[in-house]
């Protein structure tokens, strides 16, 4: 049977599609602190990668091709022909393949935390490695750790485990498919093909994706422009939820009168 992505739909049916793509080890539901001021202006749609949440988990190992072909197939089963996208982190990744190899599908593109080019792959096998080995629990403490400020963790502890068992319930099989995917992943030669007007958003807290690669994707994009969010690590739509939302609405609504 053909491997299918999960996906929620939110807002009203005639406006422009935005699409949402979640980083390594989420779902859909991480997008949920952007989802009221997204969908009083767009047709908000939030898949679940391939091998996450309630979309197909083949056994993989996945490459990034077959996560945005996937993406495709999803649009076109939504009878969706043009779209904007918002990605973060592995979401991200998908966004930049999306607007290189189908530019005719992404109006406006949106990459958050993310990287064209994230090694050193040796590490992602050998972590695609302890999962297939059914042991997902023993690295969700360092992937965490990474996703928020030590300042937020101690704030938001509630927060935090609710992104912890996103991340926990994540199939072993998807989870380790997605990580052998950025392992073989180099987008950056792709990004001289993107003509989509590009918002790039980094975090000047995030280890997982530090601000300079963010600085790389805008240098090749080239309609591209770069903000870096202070007080935030990875998951910087969790830490700073309004400020990413007026970003993306400014973006992707820019006659729309709100000021990013
Ligand atoms: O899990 C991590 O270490 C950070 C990350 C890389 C790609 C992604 O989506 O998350």
């Amino acid at each position: 049977m053909t491997a299918r992505l999960h996906a929620t739909v939110d807002g009203p049916p005639q406006a422009p599609v935005l699409v949402l793509g979640s980083s390594l080890g989420t779902t859909g539901a991480m997008w949920q602190p952007q989802l009221a001021a997204l969908a009083a202006r767009f047709r908000v749609v939030r898949f679940d990668h391939l091998g996450h949440g309630g979309s197909s988990a083949p056994t993989g190992p996945y490459t990034i091709d077959l996560l945005g072909r996937k993406v495709l197939q999803l649009l076109d089963e939504l009878d969706i022909g043009r779209a904007h996208y918002a990605g973060l982190s592995l979401g991200g990744m998908v966004g930049m393949w999306l607007a290189a190899q189908a530019p005719e599908r992404i109006d406006r593109l949106a990459l958050l935390c993310t990287s064209a080019c994230l090694g050193p792959a040796d590490g992602w096998r050998a972590r695609a490695a302890t999962v297939r080995a059914g042991r997902l629990d023993t690295i969700a403490d360092a992937v965490v750790e990474r996703w928020f400020t030590p300042a937020f963790a101690a704030a938001r502890p509630d927060t935090v485990a609710a992104y912890r068992a996103m991340l926990t319930s994540t199939p072993p099989a998807g989870y380790a498919g997605c990580c052998e995917a950025i392992a073989g992943m180099d987008l950056r030669a792709d990004l001289a093909a993107v003509r989509a007007p590009t918002l790039v958003i980094g975090a000047a807290d995030d280890p997982a994706t530090p601000p300079e690669q963010a600085a790389d994707i805008a240098r090749r994009i080239r309609s591209a422009r770069l903000v870096v969010l202070d007080d935030a690590a990875h998951l910087a739509n969790v830490e700073q939820p309004e400020a990413v939302a007026r970003l993306l609405a400014a973006h992707f609504d820019p006659e729309g009168g709100v000021t990013p």
